[in-house]
């Protein structure tokens, strides 16, 4: 259980773990590539082991020393058929972009996750993968996990996603590796673009025209990777920071990549007070330094166009608004309802629970503030990115705040607890 006290301000200057969805991406495509990759900066989190220890049942020889992950890739089709059922644990991201490649091979596997994995929609990649002529089964016809897949014989689509997701798209884009001719993906805005970046690095011809992508089967090459620290992961202590007056906080080293940074935008059109120093290139994605000085924030109207680029501080973003001046609105995030825990039910019964005055709109909150935080005991809901917002918030309290299993946050960032402590004055 983590306990959480109000404290004074936060100050110092730290980083972050390294990029959750680069990370798994950096295994993937490693594995079906033609030699060696280093990956440095790997994150440790729960999810993406999940994604090493998938690629290890296919005969995937992977050397996991801390951050350093040195994988012998075994080319497009060097992967085995699993003896066992590969366990995505608590990740939609292995889950989905595995069920891609998964798609393109001539074997059989069985795919599934945890409790929370195993209700989350599954459809929205099984029906374009079928579409291109994988064997795809799972529960409830095919909409949950666990999946069993027979792969091979696929032929590219173009496929136009009613909804922004990176999963949807690197699932279908990896599919396209194994698929004769050229395989587009469309979606109504940009989600992150980190596949298609990295598939560029590895050798794959990739094109982009405005919010369609396309890929054609090649040859990966490994390489070297060096991940940035997570913005999502940075995002909880930004808005501690962000949101109490006298604090001085610097996040070295945090990936910048536009589709991801919108918790940045979000936090400065609230009035806090944020720069970027020292912006660079990361191999392939931009990285910089993050200084943020607290301030007294204000409610803002969060337009459903930027939701795609910070889907997942939601949780954290709604921490301050219940501490900014006036009212804040959030559109556009009806997908919250479908993470590892209804996003937007749970922000509203906890946060309640701490005084804040919120509610559910159809595809949003609502929040008014400012809020005189109250210390509770908080459930998780095995949340990682509940569990860490709560815990911001706390900070905020009169109080005593505990949050319940609070294990879940090494999902995506092993070490919170300790790096909160070390910057709480
Ligand atoms: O592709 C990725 O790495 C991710 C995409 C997002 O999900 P959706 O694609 O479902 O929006 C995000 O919520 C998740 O944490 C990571
Ligand atoms: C939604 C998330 O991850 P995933 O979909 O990979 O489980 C998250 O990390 O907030």
């Amino acid at each position: 259980m983590l306990i959480i006290e109000k404290i004074g301000r936060i100050s110092g200057t730290i980083t972050v773990p390294g990029d959750k969805s680069i990370s798994h991406r950096a295994v993937m495509l490693a594995a079906i590539s033609k030699g060696k990759t280093i990956v440095e900066g790997f994150l440790q989190g729960q999810d993406c082991l999940s994604t090493i220890n998938c690629f290890r049942s296919m005969g995937i020889d992977i050397k996991q020393q801390g951050q350093r992950v040195e994988i012998a890739g075994r080319g497009l089709t060097g992967l085995q058929e699993p003896k066992e059922v590969l366990d995505a644990g608590n990740s939609g991201t292995t889950m989905r972009l595995l069920s891609g490649i998964l798609a393109g091979q001539n074997f059989f596997s069985v795919l599934t996750g945890d409790q929370s994995l195993r209700q989350r929609p599954m459809a929205r990649v099984i029906e374009p993968l079928k579409q291109m002529g994988a064997s795809i089964s799972g529960r409830q016809s095919g909409q949950l996990a666990p999946l069993g897949i027979s792969g091979g014989g696929l032929q590219g689509i173009i496929w136009e996603t009613p909804v922004a997701s990176a999963q949807i798209k690197s699932a279908i884009l990896l599919a396209g590796l194994y698929a004769s001719g050229k395989t587009t993906v469309k979606e109504p805005a940009i989600s992150r673009d980190h596949t298609e970046r990295m598939l560029a690095a590895f050798g794959i011809q990739v094109e982009r025209e405005g919010t369609a992508v396309t890929v054609r089967p090649g040859i990966l090459e490994g390489r070297h990777i060096l991940v940035p620290g997570d913005i999502s992961s940075a995002a909880f202590f930004m808005v501690a920071a962000a949101a109490k007056p006298g604090s001085h906080l610097v996040i070295k080293d945090v990936g910048l990549n536009p589709t991801r940074t919108g918790i940045i935008d979000v936090l400065r059109q609230m009035g806090a007070d944020i720069e970027i120093e020292n912006l660079r290139s990361f191999g392939g994605e931009e990285a910089g330094d993050i200084i943020i000085r607290g301030a007294q924030l204000k409610g803002i109207e969060m337009q459903s166009e930027i939701v795609p680029r910070l889907v997942d501080e939601i949780p954290v973003i709604a921490v301050a608004a219940a501490l900014a001046d006036g009212v804040t609105y959030i559109r556009g995030a009806g997908e919250l309802k479908v993470k590892e825990s209804n996003r937007l039910a749970v922000i509203v019964s906890e946060l309640r629970k701490m005084g804040v005055q919120i509610n559910e709109l159809p595809d949003g909150l609502e929040i008014n503030g400012p809020n005189k935080i109250r210390g509770a005991a908080i459930n998780s809901y095995h949340d990682h990115r509940i569990a860490m917002a709560m815990a911001v918030c706390g900070l905020f309290g009169e109080g005593k705040t505990t949050i319940a299993d609070s294990a879940c946050i090494d999902i995506s960032f092993p070490g919170f607890g300790e790096l909160l402590r070390q910057i709480a004055r």
